[in-house]
């Protein structure tokens, strides 16, 4: 699995995300700066995490309009797989390879918390090394994570099962008391229409190591080299 992660003013998870390709591939990803405007030929893209150009305007918005995320919408519009994960989502979301948008969460607060997830659909090149209904537990580290889309969109997605990851209670029970930043049906991960692309607000890359306190983020990771070698 060819990987590249790109890397902006303020992103910080690039080498925690690179590890975990690694971990999960053997093989070492490549970073991109944000300035550059040609990619180099992968299988795989990823946007991680952080405070891309100090989160100013709202997050991910200066992100979402830089040279390198008009080539990363070339390449995924050409088949390649993207991931985004916290920050990257909400660039996804700018960008327009995602619906909705990231809002501040409902308490008003910064969350950094290990949060549990149910895996909603393994029928994914993300997600296939999970069973469906499984419970997991990531980290999620954000301000804006309260995913919100108008309820067409959000029945489309669930209509064409694009949710891949919901936020749910201790036991794994999507509900109100799981859903730990107000984000519309728990949606915590969808994918784009064609499936190549997903973004997500908890970090996979921070459970792929005991450690880090767990290794639940290992299966998205191995589902990537799977289909991608
Ligand atoms: N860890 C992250 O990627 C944080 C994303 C963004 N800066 C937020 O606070 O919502």
């Amino acid at each position: 699995m060819r990987a590249a992660v790109i890397v902006f003013p303020g992103t910080n998870r690039e080498k925690d995300i690179a590890e975990a390709l690694e971990r999960a591939s053997g093989k070492k990803a490549q970073f991109v700066w944000h300035g550059d405007s040609d990619l180099p030929d992968v299988d795989l893209i990823v946007v991680p995490g952080g405070f891309s150009y100090g989160d100013y305007l709202r997050c991910g918005a200066m992100a979402g309009n830089s040279p390198v995320m008009r080539a990363v919408k070339q390449k995924a519009d050409a088949g390649v797989r993207v991931l985004g994960v916290c920050n990257g989502f909400q660039i996804l979301t700018e960008t327009g390879l995602l619906p909705g948008v990231l809002m501040r969460n409902a308490q008003l607060k910064f969350i950094c918390k290990k949060a549990t997830l149910t895996v909603q659909n393994s029928d994914s090149d993300f997600s296939s090394a999970y069973s469906e209904g499984q419970r997991v537990v990531f980290p999620v580290a954000h301000n804006e994570g309260n995913y919100f889309a108008d309820d067409a969109t959000l029945d489309r997605l669930e209509g064409e099962d694009r949710v891949v990851f919901r936020y749910a209670d201790a036991d794994g029970t999507v509900n109100k008391a799981g859903n730990i930043n107000g984000s519309q049906r728990n949606i915590a991960g969808i994918l784009n229409e064609k499936r190549n692309v997903l973004g997500m607000m908890p970090h996979p890359e921070n459970a792929t190591d005991p450690a880090q306190g767990g290794t639940d983020g290992l299966g998205l990771f191995k589902s990537l080299a799977e289909v991608l070698q």
